[in-house]
């Protein structure tokens, strides 16, 4: 890479003759410079790391991350500048990092996803997820449904179409499709966060900045599948008021431990705007999506070149550190039967 961007420094030498006190016409080019990087190979990362001299090839050298993803078909994980040099992680084969659903576990407020990639809703709350049809956010939903069934949290799940998720209705209690329903659901679940959040703080052990499981309480998760769809079904006041309390959870909701998973087709700015997408700090998009998809989902002015493999449950990931990744949905095998283990699991 750096021989053919030519980023070294040469300078011109003369070439001796034999006879030494002849003197040479003859000048040569020889290498004065060359950027100094090491690369080293661990646990399924490259960390690639690049020296930084404040010569000519600085800027390029500082900024190589879209050449190592495409170049060596890998993805970045991390960019970080240190003392004298800039180090770069990446997953090489992404894939290998997938997890099966059996070995997707919620402990410690946080949800592991892929082998080395997790969701700490505890630090990091609130999810996004987007995808076109056929994608895998349904199975994605579901899986993260089963896995937080296995802990103590309390879950409320909306489906305005009344399709996959409204089927769990027969197995598990809180599954609302009817608009009033949704509607009271959604309130209840602002009124308990807002009630937990003063009734916290005459907790004995309370403590400031200590969150909900400091005291050793349940986290809810409010899971929303068609977020968009529903709001296009709501008149405009309904609307501002779905939307007011949204933005409340997603800003007061974390150390109350009340999350939000909001699912839809494509975040569309006019419900997710006023700053409520970028409270989601863990992002999906699934699937195919158009570029103006991506941006609205990880913002308009990401540097990232997006690819599309036919995979099932194949997308992108930005898990609340800005840096966007591949990412695979936990594998769900064919026989798999989400409403009989969700069923056992809320029984
Ligand atoms: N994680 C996965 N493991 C195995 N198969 C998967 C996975 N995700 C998706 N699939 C396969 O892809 C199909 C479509 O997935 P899914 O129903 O989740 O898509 P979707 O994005 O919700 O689409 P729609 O909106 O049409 O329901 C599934 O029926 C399943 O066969």
């Amino acid at each position: 890479m750096i021989l053919d961007n030519q980023w070294y420094v040469t300078k011109q030498v003369m070439n001796e003759r034999f006879f030494k006190d002849i003197p040479s016409s003859k000048a040569k080019e020889q290498i004065s410079h060359f950027p100094k990087m090491y690369y080293r190979y661990e646990k399924g990362m490259i960390h690639i790391q690049v020296e930084i001299t404040l010569g000519k090839y600085q800027e390029p050298l500082l900024n190589l991350e879209k050449k190592l993803e495409s170049g060596l078909y890998c993805e970045l994980v991390s960019k970080e500048l240190h003392d004298s040099y800039v180090e770069y992680v990446l997953f090489y084969d992404m894939i290998a990092n997938r997890i099966s659903i059996d070995e997707v576990i919620a402990q410690n407020g946080s949800l592991k996803l892929m082998k080395s990639m997790g969701w700490e809703y505890d630090k990091l709350p609130h999810m996004l997820i987007a995808g076109g049809t056929g994608g895998g956010k349904t199975y994605f939903i579901l899986t993260l449904i089963e896995a937080l069934l296995k802990t103590d949290a309390k879950l409320y799940i909306l489906d305005p179409k009344n399709a996959d998720l409204a089927d769990l209705s027969t197995v598990m209690p809180d599954v609302y499709y009817k608009k009033e329903d949704m509607m009271a659901s959604i309130d209840q679940f602002y009124e308990d966060m807002m009630a937990r959040s003063e009734e916290m703080k005459q907790m004995e052990g309370y403590k400031t900045g200590e969150n909900y499981a400091y005291l050793g309480l349940a986290p809810h998760f409010l899971v929303f599948d068609e977020y968009v769809a529903f709001m296009e079904m709501l008149a405009s006041k309904e609307s501002t008021a779905v939307l007011t309390k949204l933005k409340q959870i997603v800003m007061l909701g974390r150390q109350a431990g009340f999350f939000l998973i909001l699912a839809c087709q494509r975040p569309d700015a006019k419900y997710l705007g006023d700053g409520i997408r970028d409270q989601f700090n863990f992002r999906v998009a699934l699937g195919r999506m158009s570029e103006l998809g991506y941006g609205m989902v990880f913002g308009s002015d990401v540097q990232k070149q997006f690819f599309l493999k036919q995979i099932k449950g194949r997308g992108y990931v930005d898990k609340g550190d800005n840096v966007i990744t591949e990412f695979y949905t936990p594998l769900v095998p064919k026989d798999h039967d989400f409403l009989k283990e969700i069923e056992k699991l809320a029984q």
